[in-house]
């Protein structure tokens, strides 16, 4: 239930298993929470954890109506809730990054004469030229990548610019793909959005713009002046910067709410839509990351991101403008086996409790006597591998772990991982770091102990797992005075402080020391081997 207040801002958030909300008062107290499960409530589209793994296992898309029932249905919950729509006077989001949208010639027509009597999706049916949007777990697109960077001159060169080399998963490769297998949809296509923008136009009733962020995770923005850079557009399908229009900044206001939620909720017509952005910017904004803090994010996917002033794009990781800043910088990693191989682990060697997960974390060592787990159980994207392996504290590969050290290995080698690769990109734990967790699993405070053993580091957390929504929530508020000069920490000051969950344990530091080093050469070679292999398996030299 929802107290009632004078006016308040909310923040959605599209992610890869749920559409969820968050409102938040003048003071930043969250008033009201709500979500939307697509495989359960949502059980017509068949998905599985919010996506659809098609047969050659590297294509992953989800269905696009699926996320606009799930609107009608969080809007109605509300509505259920006793939610007060008249109290909103702002409202932004955020979607899974990298995920596109096509929409039909003509679709744009279509929210001018929208009926409030009836749902969004029954207004919204065949306006999509594909009906089944590629996301952020997709794979399918190493021919797109291979081909841009030869012709951007190299890894490195594209990346100079766009701030990541070619990313599978990222938009413009995704467009390629989509350009070169349905050229006719292509060709019938009006506009591409991502699924933060295309979110921010369900609310508009019109097509939004890409904002400076989320716009980030395509490899075909130029990060340094902030718009399209046409080469890579060029490289990607033609007609390109049409279809995408504009790009702008993540804190512009786009326009008031569409009549139709003024009509149908009793939304206040001067309730202004913020740009949404990706949901890790989101998090950032919510759990108000400083330089010199570090984020993990345990959602569907694990990433690391760290604020950034002097941005140096590498061929590894990715930087994104920095949602609530124009001037900074974030950098970003992220792991595709986060909370679904958690998930697989516990089922199998925990029998599906996370209590009983949790209980073997606790009655393990830290350090696992020695044994390290490596559990890719979908290709990687950091490093690009696949497989699970287990090696004892000789690193002699093993086949199998009893229960408990598996659940322990699986945990502290996710968070080896994110430790090597974050300080490869430069980051330095020094005293005074501080590791701000958030997602689903962040609700797990042994998780959260091994986190803070492995980065020898205090963890802290915000009140909701929830840091996307919260941080759109607070980017609303924030948006409707951004033009006057407001800083974002400014608009957000009475935001609550994190707060601290975990230190390390004692002797964390000569334990996980060694076993970084170790996991870094074990995980090295198994990089080696995979290029080699894929390399013997396309023949290539
Ligand atoms: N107690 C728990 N311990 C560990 N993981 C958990 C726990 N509760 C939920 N999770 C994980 O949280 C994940 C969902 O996280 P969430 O951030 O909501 O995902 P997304 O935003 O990508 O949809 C689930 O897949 C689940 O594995
Ligand atoms: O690909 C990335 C970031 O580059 C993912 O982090 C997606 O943005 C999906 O987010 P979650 O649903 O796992 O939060």
């Amino acid at each position: 239930m929802s107290a009632s207040v004078a006016s308040c801002y909310l923040g959605f958030d599209f992610s890869t298993q749920q559409l969820k909300v968050v409102a938040v008062d003048e003071l930043l107290n969250v008033i009201h929470q709500n979500h939307v499960h697509f495989d359960s409530e949502l059980p017509e589209f068949r998905t599985k954890d919010g996506a659809h793994i098609h047969s050659d296992q590297l294509t992953v898309t989800s269905p696009v109506m699926m996320w606009v029932k799930a609107l009608d249905i969080i809007l109605e919950k509300m509505k259920k809730d006793g939610f007060d729509f008249s109290s909103v006077k702002a409202l932004s989001g955020c979607g899974q990054q990298h995920g596109s949208v096509y929409w039909k010639k003509g679709a744009c027509q279509v929210f001018e004469s929208l009926d409030p009597g009836k749902p969004l999706h029954e207004h919204l049916q065949g306006v999509f030229t594909v009906p089944d949007s590629p996301i952020w777990m997709d794979s399918s697109t190493t021919d797109q990548c291979q081909k841009l960077e030869l012709a951007m001159g190299g890894a490195q060169k594209l990346s100079d610019i766009t701030g990541s080399r070619a990313y599978e998963r990222f938009t413009g490769n995704q467009i390629a793909k989509i350009y070169k297998t349905y050229p006719d949809e292509y060709k019938k296509t009006e506009r591409i959005s991502l699924v933060s923008s295309f979110a921010a136009s369900l609310f508009l009733g019109k097509y939004a713009k890409i904002d400076y962020s989320d716009g980030s995770g395509m490899n075909l923005m130029d990060i340094f002046r902030k718009q399209w850079a046409l080469p890579c557009l060029g490289l990607t399908a033609p007609e390109l910067k049409d279809k995408l229009g504009i790009p702008v900044p993540s804190a512009a206001v786009q326009g008031p709410i569409s009549p139709y939620y003024v009509s149908r909720y009793g939304f206040s017509s001067n309730c202004k839509v913020v740009s949404f952005t990706g949901d890790n910017p989101g998090s950032l904004a919510g759990m108000r990351l400083q330089e010199g803090d570090i984020a993990v994010s345990l959602g569907t996917s694990d990433t690391v991101f760290l604020w950034i002033k002097e941005p140096k794009p590498a061929n590894e990781g990715h930087i994104f403008c920095n949602p609530v800043d124009c001037q900074a910088y974030m950098a970003l990693i992220c792991f595709k086996n986060g909370s679904l191989t958690r998930q697989r682990v516990r089922n199998e060697c925990a029998g599906g409790s996370w209590d009983a997960f949790s209980e073997a974390l606790c009655c393990t060592p830290m350090g696992n006597n020695g044994n390290i787990g490596i559990h890719f159980d979908v290709m990687e994207i950091t490093p690009s591998a696949i497989g699970v392996y287990r090696f004892n504290k000789e690193n002699e590969k093993v086949n199998r772990f009893s229960d408990e050290t598996e659940i322990r290995a699986l945990v502290e080698g996710q968070f080896m991982a994110k430790r090597l690769h974050a300080e490869k990109l430069g980051y330095k734990i020094i005293p005074g770091t501080r590791v701000l967790a958030t997602g689903g699993a962040s609700s797990n405070n042994d998780v959260l102990q091994v986190l803070s053993d492995v980065f020898c580091a205090p963890v802290y957390t915000i009140d909701t797992t929830n840091s996307a929504c919260l941080g759109c929530a607070f980017r609303a508020k924030h948006g409707i005075v951004a033009e006057t000069g407001v800083s974002f920490a400014e608009a957000v000051r009475h935001a609550q402080e994190p707060k601290l969950v975990a230190i390390p344990s004692p002797g964390a530091e000569k334990i996980f020391e060694p076993l970084l080093k170790r996991y870094a050469e074990l995980e090295k070679k198994l990089f080696e081997n995979s290029v080699s292999e894929r390399k013997e398996e396309t023949g290539a030299k």
